[in-house]
Formats: structure tokens, sequence, C-alpha cells
């Protein structure tokens, strides 16, 4: 990687002008750079992922320093400030006169010689006053200044409040801000976690065992996953533990049928088949080939023989699965409000209007998926997000009617785990109160 910032220019360039979601135009270009050393990819990820992940708290740094709103700026300085203000205000490594200087030269180097004045006055306007910001007043209006401290839009922050206290809020938008570890799912049928946990530790990873789960582990501190030989070999795969927690309440067991109406890229689908020891059938069905494949290629790593990908709409009903199935698993797609964390797009990109027609696809699927459960058997509905009427709105709604009966969920969680409604069949995990993600899970017995 030839200049590390450079490159997160364009990368911020690119998505202010919309043309991609930033984490795949990350990824193109972490992918085009594979070779290149550790320490450059490191320093470009943290450099663009922290500037958008804090895009609103450094605006309104901006806006108070520089005399042309940041709005009316030309893209390119618009994007260089941002990231320079990135490395002022959170990357102490950097010293602030490297952060002014490169931008200038940057500024240079994309034909804006004229305006290089203009970005060095104003990143060094912001080097000289970064301990006397005037941040919005609390006591003033609390959803501001939560907006603007944890860089999340107003409109999300007061929608939060419908639901939740403002201590609850703060710590769930403080957590969306916390470097996340990634967590690995270990398989049982490929040796469990102790050997994996045994082969990162000689590798030099930071590793520890995850909080929920017993196949979780936790790791940080490595370059690619694909460079590490228990990853490469599919011992394990990524899945977050809010995840594993769904897909093993779901309570799939050896020789069942289990059904998978929304399964790419497959993480429940294979933690199912592992723990079904890999006899009985998961159907791991997406809507098109394209997701369908990333399922395969999960399989082909993982070498999970008990399941069958089939490409499938969930909206359309389908006769011949009627009554056949032990376990549904509807882990539909959703706003994804509660891993705004790992994906910045999210708390940028939502609005109401979408999370409406979201809950009406959610109970189109629902009713299909509730169509297939045995007698007996099992419908588990679970989403990413944090949204009532995506949620508990729909979980009751679907209960009602297919007259389907709550299972008590208390009995199936881990110790450290509480919830008020686990006995109702459902529970809603929030992070920063919760160790994982924001995740729904609900689950429903035909009786
Ligand atoms: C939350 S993700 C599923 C994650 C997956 N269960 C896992 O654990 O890896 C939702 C999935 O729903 C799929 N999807 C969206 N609309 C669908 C439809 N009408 N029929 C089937 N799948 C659909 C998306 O392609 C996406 O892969």
């Amino acid at each position: 990687m030839e200049n590390p910032r450079e490159q997160a220019l364009d990368v911020l360039i690119k998505v202010d002008k919309k043309e991609e979601l930033s984490h795949i135009i990350i990824g193109n270009v972490l992918e085009k750079y594979q070779l290149s050393p550790k320490r450059d990819r490191a320093f470009f990820t943290r450099l663009t992922e922290g500037t958008l992940e804090r895009l609103i708290t450094i605006d309104y740094v901006i806006d108070q320093f520089s005399r042309t709103k940041l709005r009316k700026c030309r893209p390119l300085i618009r994007s260089l400030l941002r990231m320079g203000t990135y490395q002022i205000l959170y990357m102490d490594q950097v010293p602030d006169s490297a952060a002014c200087n490169e931008a200038v030269k940057l500024a240079k180097k994309r034909g804006f010689s004229r305006l290089s004045g203009f970005v060095n006055g104003v990143l060094r306007n912001i080097s000289r006053n970064k301990d006397h910001i005037a941040w919005p007043d609390q006591n003033k209006d609390k959803n501001v200044w939560l907006s603007v401290k944890y860089s999340m839009p107003v409109w999300l922050i007061e929608f939060f409040r419908e639901t939740y206290d403002a201590e609850t809020v703060e710590k769930m938008a403080a957590s969306f801000l916390e470097e996340k570890e990634t967590t690995l799912c270990c398989l049982k049928t490929r040796g469990g976690r102790e050997p994996v946990k045994k082969e990162f530790l000689e590798e030099g990873i930071h590793v520890r065992d995850g909080i929920l789960c017993d196949e979780a582990l936790k790791i940080s501190g490595y370059d690619s996953l694909y460079r590490l030989s228990a990853f490469r070999e599919g011992k394990c795969f990524v899945q977050d533990e809010s995840s594993m927690l769904a897909a093993s309440l779901a309570g799939a067991r050896a020789g069942q049928t289990v059904l998978d109406l929304c399964s790419a890229p497959g993480g429940k689908a294979m933690y199912m088949a592992d723990q079904m020891n890999g006899e009985g059938i998961v159907i791991a069905r997406d809507l098109t080939e394209e997701k369908t494949d990333l399922i395969e290629e999960n399989i082909e790593r993982t070498e999970l023989e008990n399941i069958r990908v089939e490409a499938a709409d969930a909206r359309e009903q389908d006769k011949d699965m009627l009554e056949k199935a032990d376990v549904v698993l509807a882990d539909l797609p959703c706003s994804g409000l509660g891993i705004m964390g790992r994906k910045n797009d999210i708390k940028y990109n939502a609005d109401r209007e979408q999370m409406k027609e979201l809950a009406i696809l959610q109970k189109k699927i629902l009713k299909n998926a509730a169509s297939y459960v045995k007698p007996g058997g099992v419908l588990l509905y679970s989403t990413c997000t944090i949204n009532p009427e995506e949620n508990e709105e729909n979980f009751r709604w679907i209960r009602e009617e297919s007259g389907f009966e709550p299972e008590d969920l208390r009995p199936l969680l881990p110790a450290d785990l509480k919830s008020d409604t686990a006995q109702d069949g459902y529970l809603q995990l929030l992070p920063g109160i919760h160790p994982c993600d924001g995740f729904f899970i609900g689950k429903l017995r035909r009786v």
C-alpha cells in the first residue's frame, strides 16, 4: 500500500458520494493490498473506519473551527478535513503536525493547491483548540448532546429513547464505539474450542473464551483471518455470541429436519448442523444464488455435510414443506440497529419508513415460516435489530396468528444472562447492557 492516507481519502470520498457501502469499499482496498505490510493495512483500516464511525462528532468540531461550513466544501476537501480531524482527536500515535502536513500534501497532489492553505488553517486551529471545544449543553438538550458525543443521528437517539431511558441509550451508544474483538464459533465436529485456542496462542494472537457460549472465542491482534490456519481449515467461523445463542435456543437435535429460511452466509445453519453432530439435515435457503454461493463456500471450508443449500424466496409459501420441519429458523432481514458498531453505514442510512417496510416483510415471511413447523416443533424468530415494531410486536403478532405457545427460555439461558421477558419466550439483547451485539430472539412451539 503506497500511501495509506491517500487510500483512506479515496474511500471517504466514495462513501461521501454514496457510491457503495463503506465495508465493501474498505474490503476491496484490503483485498487489493493483501500483501502490504500489516502496519499500513492497520493504519488504513483504523483511519477509514474510525473517521466514518465518528463522522457526526468530527463534523460538529470542524464546523466550529472553519469559516466555510463542511457541507459547502468540495468532497475531496471535506474528506481531507474529516480524516485530518480524526487523527488529531483520536489517534494519539500520530503527531498533530503530521496529520496537518500530510493533509496539505494530499490537497496539493490532488490539484487543490489553492485550498491547501485553508485545509492547513482549519486543522491547525483544531489542533490548537482541541481541549477547548464547545460541546452541546447536555442540560439543555440531552439527545443532541448524546448525538454529538457518540456520533449517532439525533433521530436515532430519540427513537431509542421512546423505549429506553437516557442511561441505557448512552450505554448502547458508547458500546457501538468500543473497539471490537472478532468472535469466532469453533465447531464441535472439528475438535471444538480448545485446540483452536491453543493454535492461536502459538501464533501469538490475543485470544479469550466467549462469555455466553461454550463454542465462542474472542480474538484480536491478527492481520487477516485467512492467515490463520484454524480459520482457513474451517475449524471455526466468524459469528457473534448473540447469533450463537439464537441458533442454540432453536434446540436442533441429531436426526431432525431444520429449515433455515434466510440463511446466508450460513452462520446459524452451520452452528445448528454442528450441534446435530452431522445427523439429520439443515435446509439452508436464501433469496439469490449470489447469496447461496456464500453458504456453499462456508460449508466447503467447514466440511459440514448435513446442510443442503437451496435458493428460494421466503415470501412464497413452499407447499412441499408444510408441517415438515422440526425446527424453522426465521433469522430475518431487518434494520440492523443492533450491529451499528460493526457496520457504520447502518446508523447513517437507517430510516423509519424503511423500518416499517421491513416489519411488513418480516410478517409475510413469519406467516410462511409457521406453516412449515411440525406439530410439537419450534419456530425461532431472530433479528439483529433493536426496534419494537420489528421485534416484540412481530413476535406477538405471529404468536397470535399461529396459535403457537411461547417457550420459557429461562432454563436454556447462560447463567450470566438475565432478562425479564425470557419466561414469555423472547429476549432483546442490548449492546452495552449484554456482552454481545443487539439482537432479538423469540421462540414458539406448535402445540
Ligand atoms: C440476517 S441475514 C441472515 C443471516 C444468517 N441467518 C446467518 O446466520 O448467517 C438475512 C438474510 O435474508 C436474506 N433474504 C432477504 N430477503 C429474502 C427473501 N425474500 N427470501 C429469502 N431470503 C431473503 C438476505 O439475503 C440475507 O442473507
